[in-house]
């Protein structure tokens, strides 16, 4: 702050005069992304807005309104309080912490900059990895006077993890350690002798003051002992992600198919990976198709080649199969297809995760559903790299970080995220919510799966429906314990047996006592054990009958999944619509006053969640409806069978 007063500080005068000519200044600037990232109270949003201030970004109508705050509220006495120009919205500065990532702009002669401030609280890892997932570089800010802290490793092992290959160590507040060599070079190989492992190819430890602005622009005077780079300097000479970007092999994921007539089929998208040229030979994963690059199209005219970071409608010469989400890749150098994964994944959402549930998993432009096992460990954030940091989970909870085996519903081009962000990386989506509750990285595909290939068989499942002479159908009973689900469906069954259908009844009680002995009442053991019971269920179906479970199968979610297993119509949900109050009164095996007593733990309506149905096909009342009536409105909503 020492020569505030004798310079004006304007936003670029340039901005006000001629827009147009301000951007085609800066439009040839590479552009670089990164993050802050460092604990509360390290200064990150004081050193934001001094790069701010100093590459003249601040507009004159901030500028006036960080004066009045800065002698309002600001904690730099007579000074300009620059964490004021940041911390923009007003529940930060009620709570003194910085809630969301924030993104902002500037350049200077060399660059662009885009950075995003992310929050240093603990629960904020997932804004942390918002940020840092487009960024090329990060800046760790530590605390001269505190060292290396807990969340100084939490963010740098997030970095690594996100991909982040750049980092720099900006130990700040120098100025009240009396800018100290020893202190900052302690704090330096501190940091380095945790991060070796990382893998992070350019580290730099950089001495600054953000309040002061030493090295933050400049280099200071008062470091005299300091021979490296400024801040600024620093983030000058990270290579450009789209550098590395275009020396690797062509991948155009397919955003969409322009089809404006029978002439034009064109294929758009981004070039995330390298170059392509017309007469280029690709392929179209993951079918494997091969084709000719035709022409490449763009809003100002073809091209003679395109490059990583543009956004093209590429032509084929063949006609091959290509729709959205497919990837169009150099023929002699294609990502790899598979459906089972090692992944890392970062748990976002207040629900934690659930083992065997579908989710939508969202890589590139395409959609499949996942089903996540149990993680194989979880990793402990706050001591990553040391020995001891993994640890046993069965779940992941908000924030959580776990390596897991995937699998999807069907096979999917990737690679592996440490190769490419683009073709690696993935969002988890809760089908039910719509909300994203995750993100994570492709670490490699399991060879599993690879070799094991449907066989094909010659007696098809209609021709078991029409020996049997019916339509199959899974008639699926849902409700709490006692509320009547076996009762009923048995009483369907011996009617249809008396129609002469070729039934099943596959009951909670006895499948439990088979082939899911090993499951116990966790929502996650709930979870398999539906999951299991669905596909034995879509095999009988398959065999031509007419299948009658009775689960209480308590969340909307794996129904639903069983549902979309069969063809359209075959799945009929049968709720059985009895008040807690009404099966506890029955009580038929007890359990309901054990679980009372806090005997028995997880039991359904009590300690354990369900979900009632909201469309189901059938609904029955057992208060209003004796079993018999129960039955036969059944098999009336249910025919014909044929
Ligand atoms: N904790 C707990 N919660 C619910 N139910 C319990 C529990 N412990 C044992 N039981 C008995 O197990 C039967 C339910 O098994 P399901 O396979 O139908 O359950 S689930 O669909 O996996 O939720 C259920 O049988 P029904 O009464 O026929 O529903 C119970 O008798
Ligand atoms: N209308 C009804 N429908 C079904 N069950 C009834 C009805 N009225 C009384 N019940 C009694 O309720 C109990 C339901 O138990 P059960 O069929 O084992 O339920 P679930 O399989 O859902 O746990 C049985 O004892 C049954 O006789």
């Amino acid at each position: 702050m020492a020569d505030a007063e004798d310079r004006t500080y304007r936003p670029d005068a340039l901005i006000a005069r001629d827009i147009d000519a301000y951007l085609e200044r800066h439009r040839d600037k590479g552009l670089l992304r990164f993050i802050t990232c460092g604990s509360v109270d390290d200064g990150k949003s004081t050193l934001i807005g001094r790069l701010l201030y100093d590459s003249r970004a601040v507009f004159e109508d901030q500028l006036g309104q960080l004066e009045s705050d800065s002698a309002r509220v600001g904690t730099q006495g007579q000074d300009l309080d620059f964490a004021l120009l940041v911390d923009g919205l007003s529940a930060e500065r009620e709570q003194g912490i910085t809630i969301d990532v924030a993104y902002r702009f500037f350049a200077n002669e060399k660059r662009k900059f885009i950075v995003a401030d992310t929050p240093g609280h603990e629960q904020y890892t997932r804004n942390m990895v918002t940020g840092a997932s487009t960024a090329d570089a990060a800046v760790l800010l530590v605390d001269a006077r505190k060292g290396v802290l807990v969340q100084t490793r939490r963010h740098a092992f997030l970095a690594q993890l996100l991909g982040i290959r750049h980092v720099i160590l900006a130990v700040n507040k120098m100025d009240l350690v009396d800018y100290d060599r020893a202190t900052f070079e302690a704090i330096r190989d501190d940091f380095a002798a945790f991060a070796k492992d990382f893998g992070f190819e350019g580290l730099t430890a950089i001495p600054i003051s953000g309040f002061r602005g030493d090295n933050v622009v400049e280099r200071s005077a008062a470091t005299d002992w300091y021979q490296g780079p400024s801040l600024v300097e620093a983030l000058e000479a990270v290579p450009l992600a789209g550098e590395d970007a275009q020396a690797r092999p062509f991948r155009m994921t397919v955003q969409w198919v322009n089809r404006p007539n029978q002439d034009f089929r064109g294929f758009a998208g981004l070039v995330s990976d390298g170059t392509v040229r017309p007469g280029d030979a690709v392929r179209v994963l993951p079918s494997g198709a091969q084709a000719t690059i035709e022409a490449i199209h763009t809003f100002d005219g073809p091209l003679e080649q395109a490059v990583a970071g543009q956004s093209v409608t590429l032509t084929l010469a063949e006609e091959v199969d290509c729709s959205r989400g497919d990837v169009i890749s150099a023929a002699d150098d294609p990502p790899q297809v598979a459906d089972q994964f090692e992944a890392s994944v970062v748990w976002m959402d207040q629900t934690a995760m659930k083992p065997g549930r579908g989710y939508w998993l969202k890589i590139g432009t395409r959609t499949v559903t996942a089903t996540l096992a149990a993680p194989k460990y979880e990793i402990d954030v706050n001591n990553p790299a040391g020995s001891g940091s993994r640890l046993a989970a069965k779940t992941l909870e908000l924030n959580g970080i776990g390596v897991l085996e995937l699998r999807t519903d069907r096979p999917i081009a990737f690679e592996p995220y440490a190769d490419s962000k683009a073709l690696g990386g993935f969002i988890l989506i809760d089908k039910e919510r719509d909300a994203t509750v995750a993100c994570g990285m492709l670490n490699f595909a399991l060879r599993r799966a690879q070799n094991v290939h449907w066989q094909p068989t010659d007696i098809a499942r209609e021709h078991h429906a029409a020996l049997k002479n019916q339509t199959p159908r899974v008639l699926w009973f849902t409700g709490l314990s006692g509320s009547g689900k076996s009762t009923i469906a048995n009483a369907v069954e011996k009617k249809l047996a008396l129609m002469n259908r070729h039934t099943f009844l596959l009951d909670g009680d006895n499948v439990r006592h088979g082939l899911n002995k090993d499951l116990g009442f966790t929502e996650a053991d709930r979870i398999e054990n539906i999951r299991r019971i669905g596909e034995v269920a879509k095999l009988m179906a398959d065999a031509g009958l007419i299948v009658l479970t009775a689960f209480i199968s308590p969340f909307r979610a794996e129904r639903k999944m069983v549902r979309d297993m069969l063809p359209e119509g075959e799945f009929v949900e049968i709720f059985v619509d009895t008040p807690l109050e009404v099966a506890e009164e029955r009580d038929v095996k007890g359990l309901y006053r054990k679980a009372r007593e806090g005997k028995l733990k997880n039991f359904t309506g009590i300690d354990s969640p369900y979900e009632p149905p909201e469309q189901p096909e059938i609904r029955v009342n057992t208060v209003d409806m004796s079993v018999d009536e129960a039955a036969d409105h059944i098999i009336a909503q249910i025919l014909p069978l044929k």
